[in-house]
């Protein structure tokens, strides 16, 4: 364990402290008042609007925030990031995603190489293979065209090809692209998602895609093993080569599992599986449902914040300001969550999306250099879209903890309708909460206020709102597939910024293999015991008991199965 200096310890940080005591005595309602603040915290990028004067912030936090940025090298660890570094210091990685979605001249060096050609090999690659499939000239092994797709795999094979395909799902451009065609994602082990993927489909017209980084992963090979089984039992095993194809960095495990490396779409251990969605991860089930010209749209709004990232002024870099803001928030303010709120239902998928890019990235206890950490790192990140969250846990935001929001609003309906006789559009009525609820959360309302609505006296602390409570608002013009690549990246890179302040590795996650490993030797025991009888060793009394009543309660699973797959 290397010792080194961390961020706490620095002057800024110090200063911030403090700087939170001025903060408390300031209320939201009068720093709105103040308009030039306001107006200076506004910005524009790329069509897209960013309004964070609602933070708890003024002029001076913010240079206070831009000098902790300095403290904490994040220019020169962005910088590292792009130059392709090994940042990823605990796996001995680099960190390239933003070469995914690189333009095809760019040059951006891992080891010294150009990885940009070999990004395009396999964009050439996925785009040459979907428009085979999409035309009929790859067919499955009766000779039918593949209409369906299942695509398999978990966490972050998984969460950012699911929140584009749900965003696309009603664009205009992208239901034309897509019609006739049906797109599925199997991610949880659980035979319930099986059957669900499963329940009308036929095999003959249905192309299942494994995507798995590491090829490893236990839930997605038992369900790539199921759903091999699917195929082969209808249509026999030398069906597999027709409708089964992979994405993954490990191919000789792919060739192992039986699918011809030649339908194999590579991807690279420097791409990390949450920041994987413009690879084959999210590029060959996409292009197979909306054609690669869509995809490629997404990859352009994708770059083009990572160039804005790599290159805009801190005062004026969305993410940057996004991340110092998060991390004002959680370090200095003490709030630990952050509520994601678009309002627009094709980003339903967005928040859990998000939740594993930021909290498998940021839920770290020690430092890059293995020293524990005196503060905490990241934020419990959820959301639902608005205005279905208004009717659930908005009531906690209001008037229960403080929690910051982030209201995403878009100017233009995917589907917009107006009926002749309404007040506004359907549209309309969704945005008058969207430009509603951030003021009624600055502002609150006071006692004063309620007296003078004469409400009776008991009710009147029921009434109150606080206010204060902070939020920003991201107004996109549209929402196509290139506003949707925006997107994704302005979250992806704000949550570097918040990494880099904190000084951890935003990069690894090791907390996930604890829960795996014990898994093992569960899933070893439940073998034994149902194979051969086996009384349940080597767990604590609550596992011990919980094991033996399952297996009990279950005795009548058959030791020696045939196969059996849903029937629904
Ligand atoms: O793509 P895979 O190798 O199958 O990994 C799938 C997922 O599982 C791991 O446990 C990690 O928590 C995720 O970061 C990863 O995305």
């Amino acid at each position: 364990m290397a010792s080194s200096t961390l961020i706490c310890d620095s002057e800024p940080w110090k200063e911030l402290r403090v700087h939170v005591e001025d903060i408390k005595k300031t209320h939201l309602r009068d720093l709105m008042n103040d308009t030039s603040r306001c107006h200076s915290m506004m910005m524009e990028f790329d069509g897209i609007l960013l309004d964070y004067s609602r933070q708890r912030a003024t002029t001076g936090t913010l240079n206070k925030l831009f000098n902790l940025a300095e403290a904490a090298r994040v220019k020169e660890k962005i910088n590292r990031m792009f130059n392709g570094e090994r940042i990823n210091s605990t796996e001995n990685r680099s960190v390239l995603h933003v070469a995914l979605r690189a333009p095809r001249d760019a040059v951006i060096n891992s080891d010294g190489k150009n990885v940009v050609p070999e990004v395009w090999q396999v964009l050439d690659k996925i785009r040459d293979f979907s428009e085979r499939v999409r035309s009929g000239a790859w067919v499955g092994a009766t000779g039918k065209a593949l209409k369906d797709v299942v695509a398999i795999g978990i966490g972050g094979s998984f969460l950012g090809p699911l929140f584009v395909h749900t965003a696309l799902q009603t664009e205009a451009e992208a239901i034309e692209c897509a019609r006739g065609r049906q797109l599925r994602f199997l991610a949880n082990v659980d035979p319930i998602d099986i059957a669900r993927n499963i329940t009308g489909l036929n095999p003959e017209t249905t192309l299942v895609v494994v995507v798995s980084k590491t090829f490893t992963t236990a839930e997605t090979m038992l369900n790539a093993r199921t759903l091999r089984e699917w195929i082969s039992s209808a249509l026999g095993p030398q069906a597999v080569a027709k409708h089964m194809v992979a994405v993954s960095t490990n191919l000789k495990l792919v060739e192992q599992f039986g699918i011809d490396p030649n339908n194999a779409f590579a991807f690279w251990d420097w791409v990390g599986g949450r920041y994987s969605v413009c690879s084959a991860v999210g590029v060959l089930p996409l292009s197979l449902q909306y054609g690669f010209p869509i995809v490629e749209k997404f990859l352009k709004g994708a770059s083009s914040v990572d160039q804005h990232f790599y290159s805009a002024p801190f005062e004026k870099n969305v993410p940057v300001l996004l991340g110092l803001l998060s991390v004002w928030n959680v370090s200095f303010l003490g709030y630990s969550a952050r509520a994601i709120l678009p309002y627009s239902q094709a980003l339903e998928k967005f928040a859990p999306h998000i939740q594993q890019v930021s909290m498998e990235s940021n839920g770290k206890g020690v430092s890059i250099d293995g020293v524990p950490l005196p503060y905490e790192t990241g934020e419990i990140d959820f959301g639902e879209p608005g205005t279905n969250g208004q009717h659930s846990f908005y009531q906690l935001i209001h008037q229960g903890r403080v929690i910051p929001c982030d209201f995403i609003g878009v100017v233009k309906s995917q589907q917009p309708v107006y009926l002749k006789d309404e007040v506004v559009s359907n549209h309309d009525e969704l945005m008058s909460n969207f430009f509603a609820q951030p003021d009624a959360l600055a502002y609150g309302k006071t006692p004063e206020q309620l007296q003078k609505e004469n409400v009776a006296e008991h009710l009147v602390s029921h009434k109150t709102f606080s206010g204060n409570r902070p939020s920003l608002s991201i107004l996109l013009p549209s929402l196509n597939a290139y506003n949707i690549g925006q997107l994704l990246a302005i979250y992806e890179h704000r949550v570097a910024v918040q990494g880099f302040v904190w000084g951890i590795n935003s990069f690894d996650q090791w907390g996930v293999e604890l829960g795996k490993s014990l898994a093992s030797q569960v899933r070893r025991q439940l073998h034994a015991s149902r194979k051969k009888g086996e009384s349940v060793e080597g767990f604590n009394f609550s596992t011990k008991t919980l094991i033996t009543t399952y297996l009990e309660a279950s005795a009548d699973v058959p030791s020696d199965p045939s196969t059996l797959l849903p029937k629904i």
